[in-house]
């Protein structure tokens, strides 16, 4: 069933009201690349409110849910959480949000993630934004991140790379192949890359108006 998440209603010129379905971009890359970084940056910029799957997964642990102790086994295997959980959490925290422009960071990491995504909520992404990093630079970034996060260790670190490349590249590659990737190449400074994703950000504006 599809939700009535942030949907928005405009008067139409003959006077029939028409819903209007949330924006929503997902950003996308493996861990370490960056999406943080970036999401912060454009959230400054661009108006859009930013959720993590993984800190609203995190929260969920935190808030000692039922489903906390098995979400904290699956972060700490470097595995994906059904996306039955995952999807609630955004949800409720996109109905809650007010807002109606959404950057959807480490989301959907497998193809059962981005199905079940579309089907709850009905809505597929504006497009994709793609941060292309080395693994050496994405291992080397993590390791310095201080976060304090029970993941960030090396083992796990190499569990997620594989994750990423054998769930999470498919996704993508799905979303290429419809024409909604734009990938950055996020092995630079930080304000390089934002300067990357702002264009993107700009020209998609541009179209739209
Ligand atoms: N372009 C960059 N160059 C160097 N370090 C970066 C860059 N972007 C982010 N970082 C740092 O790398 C670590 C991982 O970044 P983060 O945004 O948490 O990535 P992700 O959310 O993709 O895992 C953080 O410590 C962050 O400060
Ligand atoms: N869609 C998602 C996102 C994260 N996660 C879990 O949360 C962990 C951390 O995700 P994250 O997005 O915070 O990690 P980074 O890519 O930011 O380093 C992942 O390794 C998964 O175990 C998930 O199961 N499903
Ligand atoms: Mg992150």
């Amino acid at each position: 069933m599809e939700t009535d998440v942030g949907v928005s209603t405009s008067e139409e010129a003959n006077g029939s009201t028409v819903q209007k379905k949330p924006t929503v971009v997902f950003v996308l890359g493996g861990p370490g690349s960056g999406k943080g970084t970036q999401c912060a940056c454009i959230v400054e910029h661009f108006g859009f409110t930013h959720f993590s799957a993984g800190d609203l997964l995190r929260a969920e642990i935190k808030s000692g849910s039922e489903n906390g102790l098995m979400i904290k086994s699956m972060i700490g295997e470097g595995k994906i959480v059904p996306s039955e959980v995952t999807v609630k959490l955004l949800q409720k925290a996109m109905e809650e949000s007010g807002n109606d422009k959404f950057l959807i960071d480490g989301f959907p990491r497998n193809d059962e993630n981005r199905a079940a995504f579309e089907a709850v909520t009905g809505i597929e992404p504006a497009f994709v934004l793609f941060f292309d990093c080395p693994e050496e630079e994405m291992e080397r970034r993590i390791l310095h991140r201080n976060q304090g996060r029970d993941d960030d260790n090396i083992e796990t670190i190499r569990k997620r790379f594989k994750v990423f490349l054998e769930s999470s590249l498919p996704v993508v590659q799905f979303y290429e192949s419809i024409g909604k990737v734009h990938k950055i190449d996020a092995a630079r400074p930080v304000e390089e890359v934002f300067e990357s994703v702002k264009a993107v950000f700009t020209s998609v504006n541009e179209k739209d108006d």
